[in-house]
């Protein structure tokens, strides 16, 4: 029996590629019972009375945009969101960061705190979120299963430290790698799709070289291999800290590889700093860079050089980082990336090499592209998410500038290019009404 589609009617707007959006001013899209995307028309060339569905849902002149992709955000840390912007990133880790965490060996606090994180990231859009937990096994297990249960599209790891932090933080090496391979089975025994278990080091310095080798043997265990998430080059003095700890190695990047972490699921946050050698070894390795602006400034880390990555072909995507990013906003992400690109091409770009004045600022289109498909790319999502190109699920975000409360003003001259724009720049949660992962609704305000 064919399966029922549902037809959603609006302005479509997605990217088809770095820089090409797709604009549709009467866009259908139809997706069906498995939330695949089977058709994307446009109305104005193909009637709706030729076009096949079993329900139509007409959002009028609301936008239909893919779900964000955020591709690097600390699930605990949304309990001090916007507090602790004034401390570099070891003072803010040992200030605020690690006592935060600490409170997590508390489930029931955990599950209360997962509850409020993993909505909020929703609300604002994020149909798919790559997040760190903490070194708590309970704790990560409810992660996963409140993703799961409100529905969004997950990446997920239990954090390992066994080395230089707080006493209640610290694991042994063997506590580090028994825990992450009960989570890693906890996850995988769900068999849902929309839920991925991800190896997180938390980075260097917290991670002895045991536990490192004992993390890659369990991501390339599988085939394809788990996912890798942790964090690079982000600050000068965590640079020099793993130059002390690891002399043998050339490069911060150069620790990740020698110890089997670098693959094509890998993907690393922030990596401004990284020098050419250290970019050359991400892209031969496939390893994925993630962009996060907002953080890069709240902790004065310096500001990542994006388009010289992409042109050397290294996948970027965007995150929030909270809580070193004060927002759960991908739209903030968006912004501070097109801010950040001016930075670069005003010359203030980090690491600077002659090239970066010359370097053009991306464009609101660049900025969504890697919001969406450039995520999507990074966490080997790309078949699945990113844009609305048949075949994919379908995950969306509808989107109404004229919301009774939106912060955004239209008027008669604005073309659909405009309202997206004005949405990008001007608008928030409050005009993202209807929130689709996989075909199901998973939020509407
Ligand atoms: O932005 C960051 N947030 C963190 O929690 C962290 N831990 C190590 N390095 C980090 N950077
Ligand atoms: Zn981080």
């Amino acid at each position: 029996m064919a399966s029922v589609i549902t037809a959603y009617k609006g302005v479509v707007i997605h990217s088809l590629r770095f820089g090409v959006l797709e604009v549709l001013e009467s866009g259908l899209i139809g997706a069906n019972a498995q939330g695949k995307i089977v058709y994307v028309h446009d109305l104005n060339k193909v009637p709706l009375a030729s076009v096949q569905y079993d329900r139509l849902v007409d959002h009028g002149r609301k936008l239909l945009l893919p779900g964000f992709v955020d591709g690097h955000a600390h699930a605990p840390q949304y309990s001090f969101l916007g507090v602790g912007m004034h401390l570099p990133l070891l003072e803010w880790l040992n200030t605020y960061t690690f006592p935060h965490e600490a409170k997590f060996a508390d489930l029931s606090y955990a599950k209360s705190m997962y509850t409020k994180a993993v909505k909020r990231h929703v609300a604002n859009g994020t149909t798919t979120c790559s997040y760190f937990a903490t070194v708590h096994l309970e704790a990560s297990k409810a992660l996963a299963d409140i993703i799961q249960d409100v529905g969004q599209r997950g990446y997920v790891g239990k954090v390992n430290m066994d080395r230089n932090a707080t006493p209640e933080l610290t694991e042994t090496t063997e506590e580090s790698l028994a825990n992450t391979q009960a989570f890693v089975d906890y996850v995988l025994a769900k068999k849902d799709d929309l839920v991925t278990p991800v190896i997180t080091p938390r980075f260097v310095p917290s991670t002895t070289s045991t536990l490192m080798h004992g993390l890659a043997k369990i991501s390339r265990k599988h085939s394809p291999p788990l996912p890798v998430q942790s964090h690079l080059s982000e600050n000068k003095n965590e640079i020099a800290w793993v130059k002390e700890l690891h002399p043998d190695c050339a490069n911060y990047a150069q620790v990740y590889h020698k110890h089997g972490l670098l693959h094509e699921r890998s993907y690393m946050a922030h990596c401004i700093w990284c020098g050419g050698d250290e970019r050359a070894l991400l892209q031969s390795t496939g390893t994925a860079m993630i962009h996060c602006p907002n953080s890069n400034f709240s902790l004065t880390s310096g500001v990542l050089n994006v388009r010289r990555s992409l042109r050397e072909g290294i996948k970027v995507g965007l995150g929030t980082d909270v809580s070193a990013g004060y927002t759960t906003s991908m739209l903030d992400a968006v912004r501070n990336t097109v801010v950040a690109s001016k930075l670069v091409a005003m010359g203030h770009g980090s690491g600077k090499e002659p090239a970066d004045a010359d370097e053009a600022p991306l464009s609101y289109a660049e900025a969504f592209h890697l919001a969406t498909v450039g995520g999507a790319e990074a966490l080997s999502l790309e078949d699945k998410v990113g844009n609305f190109v048949p075949g994919k699920e379908l995950d969306m975000l509808v989107v109404d500038l004229t919301a009774d409360d939106s912060p955004v003003d239209e008027y008669e001259h604005d073309d659909a290019l405009h309202r997206f724009q004005k949405f990008l720049f001007v608008g928030d949660d409050r005009n993202i009404t209807d929130v689709y992962v996989r075909g199901r609704q998973v939020h509407h305000r």
